[in-house]
């Protein structure tokens, strides 16, 4: 059964919801499934913006299929190729052998990499500032290389404002029929699969993130729609969205607050973080998150790195290394480019404590723009009465520190 919905009166939302994937990219865990948005324009000419994911196809097809009654697909345009959004463009080609095709020079590689037989097609190269008439609408194309692959472009069509903004502004999360994100509590029920997805997939690229927003700061006035391709089409409050995404692409914390993240095996560790919490609290600091590393999801991790301003990290020494799984969420802030945040320590272990040197080690040369607060709690197997004015010590540090 077709399933499709109007986004304008001739612009129709013709992806699907995923619920059967566990693993998005194989590696995020995705509990609220995910959707693969695509849209079909019905103007003079037809156009669909971008496909789905193979496991989708059938759905998209049945879906354009409806909406087309009878008449044929004129353009397909692909702003990404990754794989969870180009994957049926084979098809589409198969089904509507005359469409022709609009999309960068390196989507067009990507297609030829991937396999895909289109050079039997009409293929239209698009670059910046290119435009395009449908009819009605005319639409143009603006590069945006990195966000999330090199061959990215986001489309904007001037005469609706609607910006299909590729993997920009979206989200985790199947939409299960919401397709607006008016239609749902977005900022209580959608905003930390939002900022998971962003920070953990496009993360690294915050100043790609940036270009793409200056380019659209030039037009904002212009902007009614944003149709990303996961997660819900924005035509309310997109400011809320747009200030999100500039806090992430900057690297600044969208909120003064505390994350403790401790790695603990038999549970000391684990009971020092949670008496830091109880002091933290207690001194007026209550937005305080702990998270066990052990059983935490790195990308939440991560998202909440990015969320907050301060972060303890809290580990016992592992064979004179810093608790595997720690250093791999320590990694993870790496290799995401993460910035701009204060740093707490405290340490724990029973015969060589090396953790909280390893820790501040990484942070200093690892990290970029960061700063460690001197105060470090250090404990021997467990955080005895002796060490109070310690952990006091530490809390009214990080306290000061947060309330700057
Ligand atoms: C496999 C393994 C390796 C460890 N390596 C070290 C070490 O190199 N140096 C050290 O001081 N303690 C080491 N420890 C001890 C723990 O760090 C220590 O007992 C700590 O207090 C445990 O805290 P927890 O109760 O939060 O798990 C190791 C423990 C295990 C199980």
């Amino acid at each position: 059964m077709y399933c499709v919905r109007n986004v304008t009166d001739d612009l129709y939302w013709v992806g699907a919801n995923d619920h059967r994937l566990a693993l998005f990219e194989n590696i995020f865990p995705i509990p609220r499934g995910v959707s693969y948005n695509a849209y079909l324009l019905l103007d003079e000419k037809t156009v669909l913006f971008d496909t789905v994911d193979w496991s989708a196809c059938r759905q998209l097809l049945e879906n354009v299929e409806h909406l087309l009654d009878g008449r044929t697909l004129d353009y397909l345009v692909v702003n990404h190729m990754e794989p969870d959004h180009g994957a049926s463009v084979e098809e589409i080609l198969l089904r509507y052998p005359s469409v022709k095709v609009i999309s960068t020079e390196k989507a067009f590689m990507f297609m030829r990499q991937f396999g895909f037989d289109i050079d039997g097609h009409e293929l239209i190269e698009v670059k910046e500032g290119d435009t395009q008439s449908f009819g009605r609408h005319v639409v143009t194309f603006v590069a945006a290389p990195m966000v999330h692959w090199p061959e990215a472009m986001v489309t904007f069509d001037t005469t609706n404002g609607v910006l299909f903004s590729a993997d920009a502004f979206g989200s985790f999360g199947a939409l299960d029929g919401k397709l607006f994100a008016d239609e749902v509590n977005f900022d209580r029920d959608w905003i930390d699969d939002a900022r998971r997805y962003l920070t953990n997939i496009v993360g690294k690229y915050g100043p790609h993130v940036q270009m793409l927003l200056k380019k659209a700061a030039g037009i904002l006035d212009q902007i009614k729609f944003i149709c990303p391709l996961h997660g819900p089409v924005w035509r309310k409050d997109l400011m809320y969205f747009i200030d999100k995404y500039d806090h992430w692409s900057r690297y600044e914390p969208e909120e003064k607050g505390v994350m403790i993240a401790y790695a603990s095996m038999y549970g000391n560790t684990e009971a020092a973080a949670q008496a830091l919490a109880g002091k933290l609290c207690e001194k007026g600091v209550s937005n305080v998150w702990l998270y066990d590393v052990s059983n935490t999801h790195v990308s939440q991790l991560i998202s909440e790195t990015f969320r907050l301003s301060h972060i303890v990290l809290a580990s016992v020494t592992y064979n004179l290394g810093i608790y595997p799984v720690m250093h791999n969420y320590l990694m993870d802030m790496k290799a995401l480019n993460l910035q701009n945040r204060t740093f707490a320590i405290i340490e724990n272990g029973s015969w060589a404590v090396k953790s909280g040197d390893l820790m501040q080690k990484f942070i200093d040369e690892e990290l970029k723009n960061m700063t460690v607060l001197n105060e470090r709690l250090s404990m021997a197997s467990a955080l005895l009465p002796d060490k109070a004015a310690e952990l006091g010590a530490l809390a009214d540090a990080i306290v000061e520190s947060v309330n700057q």
